[in-house]
């Protein structure tokens, strides 16, 4: 039962464009409590009805004293509850409540020590050093060009630099606090402890987000929702949709039936390991459907990317039809959907964001669809989805598997999909991934695979030459899949895989390293 509506104690977080949005509310969540992120131009009314214990105001990359320069709603100082400005978000607040911003061109980036002046609730007792004076100061991370040079009615200076002599402002009465630094990035030592001062004790927000709640809420409310019809879920074998076959498992048993569709564009075995995992193990329903011939007859001769994604992305849902119609009865199709998904897609629909490419499962559906979405995981991000994943009993081995996309192999060949291209490509990845858990590199990084590039290239191999194709190896660390580093894999490591490579697949005679971060690059090559 849950005694308590775990949505109750809530935070809102209103977005000026900033890089580290999604960063604050996966902080605000790991200390407890459920938050959205919103648009700063949210309409009034609906922050009303929303009802947020507490209001952030996050930062962005425009300048306040510029004419046009977003502002925040003013219901935001005058609900009644405690406001928390990082950033923009600070810059806005001081000037909206009678303060003063310079603007500035000289951006000041990274490490900083500040003062911390004064006492406040907010800060009283969080510090990270104590000079013989007993000045105390901390460790913070800053990224701006403007600054608060004068401070609004009723705030006092919190914290100060040199550089900037407001770094941190507030009104204890209101319970409204300015920083300039950002809280949320974890080079600002005391970021976390700061933010659950904010939410915990200022905003008096109840911890109740936690791993068992939500999976007990999700339950719930997905017994609510389907009452006793049938749901179809798309399962691939990946975290998302396999947290979201264990959890409506739990909750409706029988009625859920999950199809597999071996699209031919899968990593070797992949299908068994799947049907083993939940048909055989858990006991759920899985159809499997051999849909290899359908897709690649479909991408034959097509090279472009996004085309590609787009043929990917409506196969998938023809199949699904088909399924459907078949079972019959079916009402509801269930989807892996997170909250980046979500987040993501609003910013294309807003014209905020550039589209860079189409993922094969949001705003692919079409809009006849006779379905009603089940999406229990729409709220939630992926290391949440990870750790409900483990408290639904799901190992650990699946909970924490690189990520694999659905339009799969079909963008790691850089050409025309063809059956022997993917086998080839197949076979390489199999290796790389095989070696990475040898050496105990697999959970080290994020995401690793192969791709297979059309382009021949002379090789000797035993004498003889070889005239073949070349297979690019991929790896990155990365904690939310929007900025990744490539990995940095040891050079022996390196060598013993493209040595196996070369020697065990007789259609590769080259393999090279990707060593492109995001940005510039994206992970995926196409
Ligand atoms: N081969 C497949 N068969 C059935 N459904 C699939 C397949 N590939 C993808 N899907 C559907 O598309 C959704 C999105 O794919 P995506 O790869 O983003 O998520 P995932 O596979 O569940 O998790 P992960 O991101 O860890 O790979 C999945 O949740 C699943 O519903
Ligand atoms: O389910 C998916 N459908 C897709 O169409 C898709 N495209 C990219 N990805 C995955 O998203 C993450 C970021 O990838 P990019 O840097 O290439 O955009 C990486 O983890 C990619 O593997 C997809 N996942
Ligand atoms: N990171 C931010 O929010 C930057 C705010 C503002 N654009 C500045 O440069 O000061
Ligand atoms: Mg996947």
């Amino acid at each position: 039962m849950v005694h308590q509506d775990i949505h109750a104690h809530r935070i809102l977080i209103l977005d000026f464009g900033s890089q580290y949005t999604q960063l604050i509310a996966r902080r605000v969540r790991e200390i407890g409590v459920y938050c959205e992120i919103r648009a700063w131009d949210m309409d009034e009314n609906e922050i009303r009805d929303f009802a947020p214990k507490g209001i952030i105001l996050a930062g962005g990359p425009e300048s306040v004293p510029l004419p046009g320069s977003p502002r925040a709603p003013e219901i935001v100082f005058t609900l009644g509850v405690p406001v928390l400005g990082i950033c923009y978000g600070m810059q806005t607040m001081a000037e909206q409540l009678g303060g003063k911003v310079q603007g500035s061109d000289k951006h000041e980036f990274g490490y900083a020590r500040v003062d911390i002046v004064g006492k406040s609730d907010f800060l009283a007792g969080i510090e990270d050093h104590v000079d013989g004076d007993g000045l105390l100061s901390l460790d913070v991370w800053m990224s701006h060009g403007d600054k608060v040079i004068e401070l609004p009615t009723d705030f006092h200076i919190l914290a100060s630099t040199p550089s900037c002599p407001i770094a941190a402002m507030g009104d204890e009465k209101r319970h409204f606090y300015g920083l300039q630094f950002h809280p949320e990035v974890t080079h600002t030592r005391q970021g976390l402890r700061m933010l659950s001062r904010f939410i915990l004790e200022l905003c008096a927000c109840e911890a109740l987000w936690t791993p068992s709640n939500i999976v007990e809420d999700a339950i719930s409310n997905v017994q609510a929702q389907v009452g006793k019809d049938n749901v179809l879920l798309g399962l691939s074998g990946g975290v998302d949709s396999s947290v979201v076959a264990a959890l409506l498992h739990q909750a409706i048993g029988d009625q859920l039936t999950c199809v597999f569709v071996d699209n031919g564009l899968l990593r070797l075995q992949e299908g068994e390991q799947v049907m083993a995992m939940f048909a055989e193990n858990m006991g759920v329903k899985v159809i499997r459907v051999n849909a290899e011939e359908k897709f690649l007859s479909r991408l034959l001769g097509v090279t472009d990317p996004e085309e590609k994604r787009k043929i990917i992305g409506r196969t998938f849902i023809e199949v699904f039809d088909d399924e459907a119609t078949k079972l019959q009865g079916v009402k509801y199709l269930a989807q892996g959907t997170i909250y980046p998904d979500v987040i993501e897609s609003a910013g294309s629909k807003n014209g905020k964001a550039h589209v860079i490419k189409s993922h094969h499962n949001v705003g692919g559906l079409p809009d006849d669809m006779a379905f009603e979405l089940v999406e229990p995981l729409r709220e939630l991000f992926k290391d949440e989805v990870r750790k409900i994943g483990l408290e639904l009993g799901l190992p650990f081995d699946m909970v924490y598997r690189h990520p694999f996309p659905g339009p799969g192999l079909g963008v790691r060949i850089l050409a025309e999909v063809r059956k022997e291209y993917a086998d080839i490509l197949r076979r390489a990845d199999h290796i790389f991934i095989e070696e990475l858990r040898r050496a105990d590199l697999y959970h080290k990084t994020s995401q690793a695979f192969a791709v297979f590039l059309p382009v021949r290239s002379v090789g000797v191999v035993g004498d003889a030459r070889r005239y073949e194709w070349v297979i690019a190896l991929r790896a990155v660390e990365t904690i939310d899949f929007m900025t990744a580093r490539w990995a940095h894999l040891p050079y022996e490591f390196l060598e013993t895989v493209s040595n196996r490579i070369i020697n065990e697949i007789t259609g590769v005679s080259r393999v090279t390293y990707d060593i492109s971060s995001k940005p510039p690059a994206t992970i995926e090559w196409e």
